[in-house]
């Protein structure tokens, strides 16, 4: 009675210390339990080394006289592996290993069967062959990786709580090359837009470096979005190009590749496009990648602003149809292009046809502007005709794509220009507010964070087809590089079409490709006189037309234009594909 009554005391006020005494030994079974199942797969190795020796001691004492069959399964199985194991193990390393062991294990087992597991040395074999086959085994990177995603996925729903994201839960994971991925379902009511928040918290309850984690929404479900650690940056080192440029304007272009390699091959045909990001992200690089893109195709005419003097754009120079490096030439260039734009769009309209189709006779027109806001501040004029150009050449393939380093409205020219880009590239900006004015309003809250791109040629790309802020990089072209393609394509560039060349000369019948300062009150030295006499000077293989440009300082399609009349009065002769010369010696 007097026991019972303690009993019943004791346990009113200390519940805790009599379960605690009573489940002792159980609690460390659970603990011992609960540490084997957190390293079970460190413990491998040891795990079959214990599972060999009780198959080798039940074979021994029931089947001893199968030692033969066990060696030819355990030969076959490693053969097996070797052969097609590459559906579970890609790499020829790992099948290696996995054969290795295979044969080894099996070996041990046969000798274990006809002599017993104890039987020395083979319990001193076991021992060496689990510290030989474990060695590898520990240091295996990927392992590893795997390991420490199923220990992040256990610790998940706490982690949750932690970084702001409670009730959240892992669906799967997968460990690849550079890190790993999950698909993350959100509590009832979360949404994309908080898991954006929380990107730091999820960094700094993962234990990753700063920048690791990279999140996206799931297009089909609000409730759910994937996530992406980096163990390492795939993109910490300058990605080379590949030296595959397009092959026509409906071929989209490859300006990168994603985290994962996989290609960013933008749609560029009928579309403008607009490259933003600070002084030093890397805008010439993507426009020369774009230059090396559009100069190799026969069915497209590049014309070229670049008001920083020629500098940026001057390597392609030969390839370019016209360059305007002063604003009075932006001016005119801009201005004959509407004359494109119009001359087109009339004929379409008489021809009932929709869009201009490209071909290299009826080539596209892209105008590529470097640093467009110089064109806004010193050739206001310039503007409208862009404008013009933004709003109605789409149709006409007749379109801009324009760098500059903010694109506020100002900068942009007030007018349509900015809202008619439907291709963005944002590369690096400085504040994260620059990103909306790149990319568009909203597009920092939604994810899209350039501002902590941190290497230049990296950037962010929204256009049809891209709605999610994946990163990439830019491929990079060596100087030399530029300097051979821009070479190799000089030659096959192709005129304006007729039509779009008689607009240009009746829109501008003086000045027409003609660069500002050009316009020269020598007669003997004006560009038809110097033509005349590039022509006339010109070796038995004739010019080029790359040289025609330099000696009269014209364009493509005005020294074209002069060629065919020259070659209609039968004063000049074409001698090979793109090669003239005079034919009166004089
Ligand atoms: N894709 C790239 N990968 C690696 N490095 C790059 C890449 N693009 C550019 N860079 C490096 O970054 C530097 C600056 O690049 P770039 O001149 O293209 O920047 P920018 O944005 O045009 O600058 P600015 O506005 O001053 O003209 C270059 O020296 C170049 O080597």
């Amino acid at each position: 009675m007097k026991r019972r009554r303690r009993w019943g005391r004791r346990r009113d006020a200390e519940p805790l210390l009599i379960m605690t005494d009573d489940g002792y030994p159980g609690e460390v079974l659970v603990l011992v339990g609960r540490w084997l199942f957190r390293y079970r797969s460190e413990l491998g190795p040891v795990a079959l080394a214990a599972a060999l020796f009780v198959a080798g001691w039940g074979l021994h004492g029931s089947y001893r006289a199968w030692w033969p069959a066990v060696a030819v399964a355990s030969v076959l199985t490693a053969a097996g592996i070797l052969a097609s194991g590459r559906a579970w193990l890609d790499r020829a390393e790992e099948r290696g290993y996995a054969a290795a062991v295979t044969a080894s294990a099996g070996g041990w087992l046969t000798a274990a069967t006809y002599l017993g597991p104890g039987t020395e040395p083979l319990p001193l074999l076991l021992l060496v062959g689990v510290v030989v086959s474990g060695l590898p085994w520990w240091r295996h990177r990927r392992r590893r990786a795997r390991v420490h995603v199923e220990r992040t996925i256990a610790a998940w729903p706490d982690l949750g709580e932690t970084i702001g994201l409670p009730g959240s839960r892992m669906l799967s994971a997968v460990v690849d090359r550079w890190g790993w991925r999950a698909r993350v379902a959100l509590r009832r009511g979360q949404s994309f837009a908080d898991v954006v928040d929380r990107v730091p918290a999820i960094e700094s309850g993962l234990g990753t470096r700063p920048g690791a984690v990279r999140v996206e929404p799931d297009p089909h479900r609000a409730d759910r979005f994937a996530l992406r650690v980096l163990a390492a940056d795939p993109h910490a080192r300058p990605v080379p190009w590949p030296g595959r440029p397009a092959s026509g304007a409906a071929e989209p272009l490859a300006l990168g590749v994603f985290e994962d390699a996989d290609p960013v091959r933008v749609p560029l045909l009928r579309r403008h496009a607009l490259i933003g990001g600070i002084a030093g992200s890397g805008k010439s690089g993507v426009l020369n990648v774009v230059l090396a893109h559009l100069t190799a195709c026969l069915d497209v005419v590049v014309w070229g602003v670049d008001l920083k003097g020629g500098m940026e754009l001057a390597p392609w120079r030969a390839c370019l149809d016209r360059l305007a490096t002063t604003p009075a030439e932006a001016a005119a260039l801009l201005r004959d292009a509407t004359g494109v734009l119009d001359a087109r769009a009339a004929r379409l309209g008489t021809t009932g046809t929709r869009v201009w189709e490209p071909t290299p006779d009826a080539p596209a027109l892209v105008i590529v502007v470097d640093e467009y806001a110089e064109l806004a501040e010193e050739a206001p004029a310039a503007t409208g005709h862009a404008d013009s150009i933004a709003r109605r050449g789409r149709a006409v393939a007749v379109t801009l794509i324009a760098a500059t380093q903010r694109p506020t409205q100002a900068a942009m020219g007030r007018g349509a220009v900015r809202s008619q880009m439907d291709v963005r590239v944002c590369l690096r900006v400085r504040e994260r507010r620059d990103t909306d004015l790149v990319l568009g309003q909203g597009m920092h809250a939604a994810g899209w964070h350039a501002h902590t791109l941190d290497e230049p040629g990296k950037f962010l790309v929204s256009a049809p087809g891209f709605d999610s802020p994946r990163r990439a990089r830019a491929y990079l072209l060596t100087d030399d590089q530029i300097r051979t393609l821009a070479h190799a394509h000089t030659e096959r560039r192709p005129p304006l079409d007729a039509l779009s060349a008689d607009a240009v000369r009746r829109t501008a019948p003086l000045t027409s490709g003609a660069p500002h300062d050009a316009v020269d009150t020598d007669p003997a030295d004006d560009p038809e006189s110097r033509l005349s006499d590039a022509l006339a000077d010109a070796p038995p293989d004739g010019r080029s037309v790359a040289d025609l440009m330099d000696a009269t300082g014209m364009g493509r399609t005005w020294v074209y234009d002069r060629l065919q009349q020259l070659a209609d009065t039968g004063r000049v002769v074409q001698v090979a594909r793109g090669r003239w010369r005079g034919t009166d010696p004089t």
